[in-house]
């Protein structure tokens, strides 16, 4: 469905991209990953088809250059830095969905679903919106359409943990009819939403691994945490996480959180180590 074919970008003599040559499947999620200037953003640019290169890049066959308005209409793509627009939301929703033929009360429902209204904000410029508004208005965008490709630059980065949990659902209602490509510094962050790891550094392709989590995107644990002692901080860092603790036993914490976001969950728990005395995760 998607190739690189040698694909090579230099700017102003730093070679970017150097020989990158893979074969994307439909079904396939691919987390891209690799530290900062490894040459994730670039790579995806070259798929989007906005920037020149050596080698070749084709998407169903098509040259995303000399096809972009085809090519574009068939990827869903949230971007790692929203654009300064200063256009009203209302607009904004308008005209994605006129490019890419959807009905705008698809983009509604599914900003409704991650837990923005945006009947209330309709006149509001977009550049003006909170981080987390943005990206949950962006990822409605890419996914209130009919894309067979979803190109996602760190997604889930700037959303609280319950839009993050209804963002793996809206993921999982589209693993059987689209290929995803999810870039990002940290495999954690992505590591259950994908089948495929890719990790670039410095402009190559370094590891390239099939990958299937068994904590399916729609599963919530259960989870207990015991702990030594209290301390706020940890209490702090629990705030937005559906894991509360007992109302009569602060040492005593219960709760769920999604699945594909235990890594995430154990990565913040991991700085309270010493505070904790027990702790599992199960299946609800
Ligand atoms: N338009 C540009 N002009 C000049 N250099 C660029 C341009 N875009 C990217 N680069 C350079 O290309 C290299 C790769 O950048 P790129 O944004 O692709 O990396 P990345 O893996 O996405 O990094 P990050 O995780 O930090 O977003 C970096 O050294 C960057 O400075």
């Amino acid at each position: 469905m998607i190739q690189f074919k040698q694909v090579a970008k230099t700017f102003r003599k730093a070679r970017v991209l150097d020989g990158i040559t893979l074969d994307i499947a439909i079904g396939e999620r691919i987390a891209l990953i690799g530290s900062n200037g490894a040459g994730k953003t670039t790579l995806i640019r070259c798929l989007l088809g906005e920037y020149t290169f050596d080698g070749s890049v084709s998407i169903n066959g098509l040259d995303p250059r000399s096809n972009r308005t085809v090519v574009l209409g068939k990827i869903g793509f949230v971007p790692q830095l929203p654009p300064p627009l200063k256009m009203p939301v209302g607009q904004l929703i308008d005209f994605s969905a006129s490019l890419c033929g959807t009905d705008p009360q698809r983009i509604h429902a599914i900003a409704k679903r991650l837990g923005l209204n945006v009947e209330e904000i309709l006149s509001r410029q977009f550049v003006r919106l909170s981080g987390g508004m943005k990206q949950k208005l962006l990822i409605s965008i890419a996914l209130g359409r009919d894309a067979q490709v979803l190109v996602m630059d760190e997604p889930a980065a700037n959303l609280d943990p319950e839009a993050r949990k209804i963002f793996f659902d809206l993921l999982a209602e589209r693993l059987h009819d689209a290929t995803m490509i999810i870039s990002s510094h940290r495999l954690d962050e992505v590591s259950s939403l994908v089948n495929r790891v890719i990790e670039m550094d410095m402009g190559k392709v370094v590891l390239d691994d099939k990958v299937e989590d068994d904590v399916a995107l729609t599963d919530t644990l259960a989870c207990r945490i015991v702990l030594k002692r209290f301390e706020p901080a940890f209490a702090k860092a629990l705030d937005g996480w559906s894991i509360k603790a007992a109302a009569d036993n602060e040492l005593l914490w219960e709760g769920t959180l999604a699945g594909p976001d235990r890594l995430r969950f154990l990565g913040i728990i991991s700085r309270y180590t010493a505070l904790v005395a027990d702790l599992s995760l199960s299946e609800n």
